[in-house]
């Protein structure tokens, strides 16, 4: 029996209602499988306990964290009760920066029964590589003077070791799809870190002969995730880009509520972290709505890179049938509670 470790942190908002979701899908899983078994263990930290102890997690949090195989995440960020930047750089970011998850993997293509944001999409099937670790999320900087006169000063970082780690994992991950890597960059106006982000992504291109590559500027790129989705295959951007334009992605899919991502340790001193790429969603937060696909998704991410490629593509074959056949929560368009889309996964995973 393999037993797979896992930590998992609901955080904020919705993330403590869609996680004990996909940790029912993944016992169910677990129980198809036959040869598989989970050992959940939950982390309160969250915005709601910063405010009992002035800290997002206790100062021996990373190092409890890092007995695991896995952290599973929901959602961090209650700016009702903590600033979001706060909260974010006390865990969410600082779990991506400490355990070294320098690749945010965030796929982004439409399932079956799912009405695209957009009114005629072709069949997409993007990822977009994100880099995790450095580039415009930098806490180098300040602010100085008062009033009028004040002035903030933030710095990006951009190392040529983690980019052209992002920009070979596009071209690996290409290389088993469509063959296409787009570069998102913005060397036009950002005058230091982007044409050495080009220059960076024309040596690795001339290194991957049967790959084709371009270069777009982010926001022509990002018009183009509206325009032409079937076009793309690969994309990687930097912490930011990668950011906004998986936002983007998840919006051409229906809706950011199915968005999946994976931060990813390469070097393997460190556990990976698997969240969805919403947020906390306070709008909808104790309806019962919240989309679980996302975190399940997710989950099927966790499988994926925990060594079990099949249960994992039969996961995402069960979402599939399940929009298909029209559960969906509202943000889809649909009917159906948050509870209610769980179960029917839960229901097919025998089959
Ligand atoms: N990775 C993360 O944990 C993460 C990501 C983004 C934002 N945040 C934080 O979350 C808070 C809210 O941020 P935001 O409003 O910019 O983004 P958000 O992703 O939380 O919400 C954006 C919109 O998407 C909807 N939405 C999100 N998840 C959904 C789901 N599962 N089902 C249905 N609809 C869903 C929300 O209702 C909202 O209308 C902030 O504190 C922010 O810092 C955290
Ligand atoms: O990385 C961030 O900025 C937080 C959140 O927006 C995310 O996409 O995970
Ligand atoms: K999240
Ligand atoms: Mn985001």
């Amino acid at each position: 029996m393999k037993t797979l470790n896992i930590a998992s942190i609901p955080g904020d908002g919705v993330g403590k209602e869609i996680m004990p979701e996909a940790i029912r899908v993944l016992e169910k899983v677990a129980q198809v499988h036959g040869g598989l078994q989970f050992k959940f263990e939950e982390f309160p930290y969250s915005c709601d306990y910063y405010l009992k102890h002035g800290a997002m997690m206790p100062e021996d949090g990373m190092d409890r964290l890092s007995q695991f195989d896995s952290v599973f995440l929901g959602a961090v960020g209650d700016a009702s009760k903590v600033p979001d930047h706060i909260s974010l750089w006390g865990l969410l970011l600082k779990i991506r920066q400490e355990f070294q998850q320098e690749i945010n993997i965030r796929p982004a293509k439409l399932l079956k029964g799912i009405n695209s944001k957009l009114s005629n999409p072709k069949d997409f099937d993007i990822i977009v590589v994100r880099e995790n670790s450095e580039g415009e999320y930098s806490s180098i900087g300040g602010r100085i003077f008062h009033d009028d006169n004040e002035i903030a000063i933030q710095n990006n970082v951009f190392s040529k070791r983690a980019t052209k780690q992002a920009m070979n994992i596009a071209f690996d991950l290409a290389s088993k799809r469509k063959g296409l890597v787009t570069s998102a960059t913005k060397s036009n106006g950002i005058f230091h870190a982007m044409p050495f982000w080009d220059e960076i992504f024309d040596e690795i291109a001339s290194k991957h002969p049967n790959i084709k590559s371009e270069s777009k500027h982010i926001d022509a790129l990002a018009a183009y995730f509206i325009t032409h989705p079937h076009e793309l295959d690969v994309v990687v951007g930097s912490n930011l880009f990668g950011d906004i334009l998986s936002d983007v992605g998840a919006a051409i899919m229906g809706s950011i509520g199915i968005a999946p991502s994976a931060n990813l340790n390469l070097n393997g001193k460190y556990p990976s972290m698997f969240e969805p790429v919403h947020g906390s969603a306070p709008d909808i937060v104790g309806k019962g709505i919240a989309n679980p696909i996302g975190q399940i998704w997710t989950a099927k991410m966790l499988l994926e890179f925990n060594g079990e490629a099949n249960i994992a593509e039969h996961l995402l074959k069960v979402i599939e049938a399940v929009t298909a056949d029209g559960f969906m929560t509202p943000d889809l368009g649909g009917k159906y509670k948050m509870t209610e889309v769980t179960d029917e996964i839960i229901k097919r995973l025998d089959k």
